[in-house]
């Protein structure tokens, strides 16, 4: 039968165990409570004994309690009442065994309070560490300064083109690609146009049609440690339905996006800097449809119609107050909030939809605190813009959507131009992203990423006829079968 008493102890303890073997280094003694006295109960009541001789008391499994040795393997026919009996001793005697290593901690630290060169060298250890410490944050600034002054040579503002590969039915109607790309330049490409001439458009880099969503992630990742660092970022797909914005920032399970792969950044350098840096992430996830927002992590529909406004905080910065904000620690709890998120956007609604991050940080070696904000946007399809073949909701939708994307390419162009004023408040699009996008400096060849931008409209005009020309500002936006990120 078993035995009740037995099954609720720990195995060391139903082995019988009552002697506790101390190896304070570098002694190389153990104290053995079987051996106690009770003179070695007085304040330095600890008798110590060779380790070798501890050592093969325990492999034997016995232990003395008081004077009575008591086999490791109990009986098991012995009495209950006596089983507890052994035990109530062997809880004793480890009480006794605490209390007298507790006065022995307490004996160590006194003395070694008392020796004036010990405390003398703790003393210059401490001076060292703060030493250290001061230095590590000075060079964690400087590290950070120059990293993100090479983030900003590079261009605060960063183009890039990425060709999908023709999907099957573009092959089966003999589709053939317009582009072609300089096998030295990875930020150059030619457009054949429909007289035979060639076209060069230059960018901050062309992803070409087989290159993957991890060589595609390569380019941005660099910006997520300056997320970290506390600044803003921006990142936003553009281009025509069907021309891959979704696939390179959403992805699917198998071929991650940016989204993801930011995310997954995100954690793994916050993992990195554990030991001096604390992180904290929040999520939210909203969408623009018709100039109104929608929170897309509320659930609950009758919750939705709750009217979200962008207000400037005490600070400077745009809130959506109300806007739900969730906590995150992991990029799959990311991942599944996302999904929840997406199932209730605007069924086939070609509206922008943003995923914001915010992140706050809190430096554990000088307690500095900041918080940054990282916006990941999937744009409206922009072939909606000028359109004007469709008719009632979809038409307002289209209306929106060009004035939305015409107010982006407007902050871009004032930003550029160094103009006094930037229009950020005439869509909600830009109004929000508004911290992420005009903060920063901007570098003085600024002009030749708007250059690329007008490629789009270049673009458009090689596959439709010859360029139109449009009365609104959208041609600085409009490119047809590219996503610039
Ligand atoms: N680089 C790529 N490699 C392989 N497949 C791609 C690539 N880009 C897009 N696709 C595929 O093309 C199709 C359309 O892409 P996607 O839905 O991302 O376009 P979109 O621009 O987001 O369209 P919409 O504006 O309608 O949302 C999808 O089936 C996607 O898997």
């Amino acid at each position: 039968m078993e035995d009740p008493v037995m099954e609720l102890l720990p195995e060391s303890c139903c082995d019988g165990a009552g002697s506790v073997h101390f190896q304070p280094e570098p002694s190389s003694l153990s104290f053995s409570s079987s051996d106690r006295t009770p003179a070695a109960e007085t304040r330095e009541g600890v008798v110590l004994e060779p380790i070798e001789e501890a050592t093969s008391s325990m492999e034997e499994g016995s232990f003395s309690s008081g004077n009575k040795e008591v086999s490791s393997c109990q009986e098991p026919t012995l009495p209950l009442v006596q089983k507890i009996t052994n035990l109530s001793t062997k809880i004793q005697n480890l009480k006794n065994e605490h209390a007298v290593l507790s006065d022995q901690v307490k004996n160590i630290s006194t003395d070694f309070f008392a020796q004036p060169e010990l405390v003398g060298a703790l003393q210059l250890l401490g001076k060292e560490h703060e030493h250290l410490k001061k230095k590590f944050v000075q060079q964690q600034a400087e590290r950070k300064r120059l990293y993100n002054e090479v983030i900003e040579l590079k261009g605060n503002i960063r183009v890039f083109c990425r060709c999908r590969p023709l999907n099957q039915a573009e092959v089966e109607k003999g589709c053939n690609d317009v582009a072609e790309f300089d096998s030295c330049q990875d930020n150059e490409l030619h457009i054949l146009s429909a007289d035979s001439s060639k076209k060069p458009f230059k960018f901050d880099h062309v992803f070409r049609p087989d290159d993957n969503q991890e060589v595609v992630f390569a380019e941005t990742k660099p910006i997520v440690t300056s997320v970290l660092d506390g600044y803003n970022v921006c990142i936003f797909a553009y281009g025509q339905t069907g021309t891959g914005k979704t696939f390179t920032m959403e992805g699917t399970p198998e071929n991650r996006g940016v989204n993801y792969l930011t995310l997954e950044e995100l954690f793994r350098v916050s993992e990195e800097r554990r030991g001096f840096m604390k992180y904290e992430l929040f999520v939210s996830m909203l969408e623009v449809y018709n100039e109104k927002l929608r929170d897309l992590l509320v659930l609950n529909p009758s919750e939705t119609s709750k009217r979200l406004e962008i207000k400037q905080a005490a600070d400077g910065t745009q809130e959506v107050p109300g806007l739900v904000e969730s906590h995150v620690s992991s990029t799959d709890e990311v991942w599944k909030i996302l999904q929840s998120g997406n199932c209730i956007r605007s069924v086939g609604s070609t509206s922008a939809n943003e995923q914001s991050s915010r992140s706050h940080w809190e430096s554990l070696i000088d307690g500095q605190k900041t918080r940054s904000h990282l916006w990941l946007v999937d744009l409206a399809g922009s072939e909606r813009v000028g359109k004007i073949e469709v008719e009632g909701e979809r038409l307002k939708e289209s209306q929106f959507i060009n004035k939305s994307l015409s107010a982006l390419g407007d902050v871009i162009s004032a930003l550029a131009s160094k103009s006094s004023h930037v229009p950020y408040r005439n869509s909600k699009l830009t109004h929000l992203l508004q911290n992420s996008l005009g903060e920063p400096l901007f570098p003085s060849d600024l002009g030749e990423t708007l250059c690329s931008l007008n490629f789009a409209t270049r673009v458009r005009g090689v596959e439709t006829g010859p360029a139109r020309k449009h009365s609104d500002h959208n041609e600085l936006l409009k490119y047809k079968q590219m996503v610039l990120l």
